[in-house]
């Protein structure tokens, strides 16, 4: 699904009023009309229900008045509020204004809502038309007092557009906003919508089209939002006459004293994604319990003279193993000792085949970029929590929250890498910008281990022949859909990325069906 801001929507009415001759009050009359369609639908029935319209200037609260209209002709008592001056009421908006029967509309531009408890009270649904795309800057004073009125007012809210408070580019809360029990927006969904937190703000989401030529939505330039139909589209069915070699032989390089889990799950969650063959590379002292940990994948002890990590020592080793390898995974567990530090870069350095650097492995990375302006591999995933992308851009980790598409696309394109920059919602970039956002995943993941199981998956895909971008947005969007299911059958409390990894199979077939 295409997302886009709010500045591009606007741009999109105007081109879709200016150059194709769609006038703004038949935009303005079909937003209305779905948004007083679906609220009939999920509030109704009209008999004896009263809907409270709170309006605010603009054309947001246009589309409110539409609807006032609208359910009051199917038998719904309305009561319109408008925030704002009469005066101030212009265009599309006030053309619709005065359609409405004087006697339901009230104007309450200072004392705001709070004279307006009673009706609250009497309310069986409140229309949120304060705020849409139009909103530049925190809501303060009575504005901000009403956002909150409403969301105490324990009422069921249908925002229009997008709910009051959230800004439209970017998902941020500015001051207030409000929660959402249904949110019908029109042609096309915002970043707001589906960007943390915003996202949370929605309820039901709804995307109605109002008439927006497909030209118009076509043409505009949109972030993808990687949703159940999206990854449908990217995963590939399995050739009939399939052999091991056919989904290729990933080898995941890992592990140190203490964390043989982490190797362990990056390993077995490569074998649950469809590699064909999977090698799991690990310090020799730690090989017997690795031999324990995973079956299907094969492992490969690494010089370590007793250390536990890695270090130099397993160089050539480690390189010897390369050739054959169709994709190699290099980070989980491996420790942030600088012995192990010099051998990731010395790796990376070195490393044709796709690869897939996680964990610790980035933290080497952080010592020494230049290793990424060196790499040989034409198709290098990093995969940082906000936490060590802070420390791959030497800035905070507030600050890469901030800015999450923008910080992940600026190091994409910088560095030439894919970047994975996990978090909710995980944001993929790509070498020449593009950006993807996942839909999939729970708080259920907030759990140790979950990152090693998404760098199995990765490494997986890109094994079996997935282009990277693909194996991005189709590895990261099973991971969460795993964790989704795993959600539906036992609760996210206590999920374990264990728990993730087994279900990754149930995660391919319900999207491949
Ligand atoms: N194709 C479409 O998406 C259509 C959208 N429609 C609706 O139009 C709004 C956008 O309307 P707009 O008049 O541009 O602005 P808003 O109604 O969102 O905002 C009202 C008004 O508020 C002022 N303002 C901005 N920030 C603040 C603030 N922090 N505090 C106080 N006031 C603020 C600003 O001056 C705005 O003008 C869109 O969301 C849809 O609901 C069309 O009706 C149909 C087609
Ligand atoms: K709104």
């Amino acid at each position: 699904m295409k997302v886009v801001t709010g500045e591009t929507m606007q741009r999109m009415d105007r081109r879709a009023i200016e150059e194709f001759g769609i006038p703004g009050i038949s935009l303005m009359e079909n937003a209305g009309k779905w948004c007083a369609t679906a609220i009939a639908e999920r509030f109704g029935p009209a008999a004896g229900r009263m809907a409270l319209v709170v309006a605010g200037k603009g054309n947001n609260g246009g589309d409110g008045y539409v609807i006032a209209r609208l359910l009051r002709q199917e038998g719904w008592e309305v009561r319109t509020i408008v925030l704002a001056r009469r005066q101030e009421i212009v265009g599309d908006a006030l053309v619709n204004l005065e359609r409405l029967d004087s006697e339901t509309v009230t104007f309450s531009p200072q004392e705001g809502l709070a004279p307006f408890a009673p009706l609250f009270e009497r309310a069986s649904v409140i229309v949120d038309g304060l705020f849409g795309t139009g909103l530049k800057s925190d809501v303060r004073g009575g504005l901000a007092e009403a956002i909150n009125l409403v969301n105490a007012s324990g009422k069921p809210v249908v925002a229009v557009d997008i709910p009051s408070g959230i800004d439209a580019g970017s998902g941020r809360v500015l001051g207030t906003a409000i929660k959402a029990d249904l949110t019908v927006t029109f042609a096309l969904a915002k970043l707001g919508h589906v960007l943390y937190p915003g996202a949370g703000h929605c309820g039901v989401l709804r995307v109605v089209d109002i008439g927006i030529p497909p030209q118009v939505s076509e043409a505009v330039e949109g972030i993808e939002f990687v949703d159940y139909d999206a990854a449908r589209i990217l995963v590939r069915p399995r050739d009939r006459q399939a052999h091991k070699g056919t989904f290729g032989h990933c080898l995941v390089i890992a592990g140190s004293t203490g964390k043989t889990g982490a190797a362990a799950m990056a390993a077995n969650s490569a074998v649950r994604s469809g590699a064909g063959l999977v090698t799991l590379a690990v310090p020799a002292s730690l090989n017997a319990i690795l031999e324990v940990k995973t079956t299907e994948a094969m492992t490969l002890p690494l010089p370590d003279d007793g250390s536990g990590r890695l270090s130099e020592a397993a160089a050539p080793v480690a390189l010897e193993a390369i050739p054959g390898k169709s994709s190699v995974a290099l980070g989980p567990g491996v420790s942030w000792h600088p012995d192990a530090a010099s051998l990731i870069r010395r790796l990376v350095a070195a490393i044709e085949a796709p690869l897939v650097i996680d964990a610790d492995g980035l933290n080497a990375l952080s010592e020494d970029l230049d290793v990424l302006t060196r790499k040989k591999s034409r198709c290098l995933v990093l995969t940082p929590h906000p936490g060590e992308m802070a420390r791959l851009t030497g800035t905070a980790t507030t600050a890469v929250e901030a800015a999450r598409i923008d910080t992940a696309r600026a190091f994409a394109v910088q560095y030439g890498v894919h970047l994975v920059l996990k978090g909710a919602r995980t944001v993929m970039a790509a070498p020449d910008g593009r950006i993807a956002v996942n839909g999939s995943g729970n708080p259920g993941m907030a759990s140790g281990g979950m990152g090693d199981v998404l760098t199995g998956v990765l490494a997986s895909l890109l094994g079996q022949g997935y282009s990277p971008f693909d194996a991005c947005k189709l590895g990261v969007f099973i991971h969460g859909h795993a964790a989704d299911l795993v959600a539906a059958d036992k609760g996210e409390t206590g999920m374990s990325a264990v728990d993730v990894q087994e279900r990754l199979p149930l995660a391919f077939k319900s999207i491949s069906s």
